[in-house]
This record gives C-alpha cells, structure tokens and sequence, in this order.
C-alpha cells in the first residue's frame, strides 16, 4: 500500500494532452480512491514556436522538457505523453513507469470531400508535416502536392475547413480521444501507411529512484503493448533516429510471437525500405525485453543494409 497522499501530473494545454493527463488522473483515482490527484499545466517551446517545421526546430523533444524539468524539481511526479512524441533515450534519472493498453495505431484520412486516399484527385493538396507519412503517401501516391500542416488537432482540421488542403492525415487515435471520429473519412491500411513508433499508446514518465510512484502506475502498464513498443523503439534507436524522421515501426503480438515491420523512407517517396522480423516470446518478463528489443535491433540492421543510414544522413543534414 502507498504512503503517498498527493500526486501531480505535469501536462501540456494542448486538448489532446489535457484528455490524456486527465485520462490517467481518472484512472488513478478510481485506483485509489484516497490519493489527491492534481494536474499541474505548462507551456513547452515546442507549444510557443508554431510556424516552424519541427525537424528544424530539434523535433518533438521540444514538447516533453520542460514537463521533464517538473519532475526533476519534484513540482510534479510523473507526465503523461503519447509515446510517439517521447525521445527514444530518456535523460539521467528519468524513466517510463507504465505503458498504457495501445489503442488504434492507423493514420486517419480526413477530407470534407473526398471519401478516401484513393478518391483524390491527380495533384490534389494533402496536409501532413509528419515525414513518415510524407513519404509513405508519395510512394503510393506520388501525384499527390504534400503541404505542411502544424498546430494541435483542432487547429489541423479547422486548416482542413478553411480550404487550405483537400485532406490531411491524423493519427486515428488522436481523433478517438477528443470525439472527433466523425471527421475519419477512413483508417489507412498498414500497407500504405505504417504507423510512427510508439504511435496510439500513451506512456507515463517518472523518477527512475521514486519507488511508491512506481508502484502506484504498475496496473496501469499493459505488458503487450510494453514489449511491441519496446521492440519499436530499439530499432528506432538502432537506426539512430529521433521522432521526427521518416521512419515508421510497428509490432503486434500473434500466438506468442512478436513480429515487427519498419520502414524508412526518402522524404520524396522515391525510396521506400521494408523490412520485418519475428520471434517467439516466453513466460519470464525480462527474458521477453530482451527479445523485444533484438527483434527491433534485427529490423533496424536490415534496414541499414538496404542503405537507410544514407537516406537518415541526408535528412539530418538537409535539416
Ligand atoms: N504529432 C502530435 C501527436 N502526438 C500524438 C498524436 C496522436 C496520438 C498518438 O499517436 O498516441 C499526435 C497527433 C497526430 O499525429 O495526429
């Protein structure tokens, strides 16, 4: 049992990232009844610069330091984020505590006319800032014009209203969260678009030394989306790559195998590396980790061996 009676969550203001720090302060307080659970708001760089491409700007770091900073100063006890936008090496003293039940991966297609990828016109205008899905969407469709598009999700969509695209691409569960899937004209296939590392599982960020905390998230984690988005991430790290980079990576669980696809792509879609990989898991946690995780590592060399590591050396020098 707990000695904790307070517990404060640092969150960013964005909508989406109020509904999921009051998601977990929802689900921990129906945990534990007694435990004062507050949330404690604040403004990241990444929320004050809006008008710059965020590989120019050192990536989706800029949205979880501050929150970081918090938890160093004890102002706050753990942060909620989506794990696609957490860097895959965490700083000194910082750990994730729990990896949520992973929700819907897909990338949504969203359009006021037009019911799907397929269904644009020759040369239309498509919304997205996300290289991965850049570059997955112009292999399949390199007729298509792909324009940036920042801002939070209400902010896109009102973009997507004001006629400035003929569609844009958000990640589905995003869209769950806030009520929004009536906007979904439909889900893309994994075939065409893979999902982001990490993409629709939410993670909680803590104290590596604060035990209580981690005792207190351990039902929140759910150890199958942990192994999947482990093996993700270490073939990410493999592959040397931050967040923003065209770099997509997805794994399932099937009858206790762990099977993992990833891709990189060149952000004009000409060139799009695939590769994929499985393994058996087994009853022991830390046994399983491990397999996870070289799994990733096996994807990531594959790729290298196809020439990713020139595409990635490209793009961080072009950015
Ligand atoms: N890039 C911002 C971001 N970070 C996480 C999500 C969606 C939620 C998730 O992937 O868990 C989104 C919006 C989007 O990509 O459309």
């Amino acid at each position: 049992m707990t000695t904790l009676t307070t517990l404060n969550i640092a969150t960013r203001q964005s909508p989406l990232a109020l509904w999921q720090a009051e998601h977990i302060q929802a689900r921990l307080q129906a945990l534990y009844p007694s435990l004062t659970v507050n949330l404690v708001p604040m403004v990241t760089q990444g929320d004050k610069i809006l008008d710059t491409p965020l590989a120019k700007i050192g990536g989706k770091g800029l949205f979880v330091k501050e929150l970081e900073q918090a938890l160093y100063e004890k102002r706050a006890d753990i942060a909620v984020h989506s794990l696609k936008d957490v860097p895959m090496v965490l700083p000194e003293g910082l750990t994730l505590g729990a990896y949520c039940e992973r929700e819907q991966p897909t990338d949504a297609f969203i359009s006021n006319h037009y019911a799907s990828l397929d269904a644009l016109p020759q040369g239309a205008k498509l919304g997205t800032s996300s290289l991965r899905r850049q570059c997955q969407i112009q292999q399949y469709r390199p007729d298509l014009e792909i324009i940036s598009l920042r801002g939070n999700v209400g902010t896109r969509l009102a973009k997507l209203d004001a006629g400035e695209y003929d569609a844009i691409i958000l990640a589905t569960s995003g869209l769950t969260r806030l009520g929004l899937t009536d906007r979904i004209r439909h889900e893309l296939d994994t075939h065409i678009s893979l999902p982001a590392v990490g993409q629709g599982a939410l993670a909680i960020e803590c104290r590596s030394d604060d035990a209580d905390v981690l005792a207190l998230l351990k039902p929140l984690n759910d150890e199958p989306s942990r192994l999947c988005v482990m093996a993700e991430r270490a073939m990410n790290r493999h592959l040397q790559g931050g967040c923003q980079v065209p770099i997509a990576g997805f794994a399932t669980i099937q009858n206790g195998q762990i099977y993992l696809q990833g891709r990189v792509g060149s952000v004009d879609g000409k060139t799009l590396l695939k590769a994929e990989h499985h393994n058996a898991l087994v009853d022991d946690v830390r046994e399983s980790e491990q397999i996870a995780e070289a799994v990733g590592v096996v994807v990531a060399e594959a790729l290298i061996a196809q020439g990713a590591d020139k595409i990635l050396a490209q793009i961080y020098q072009d950015g």
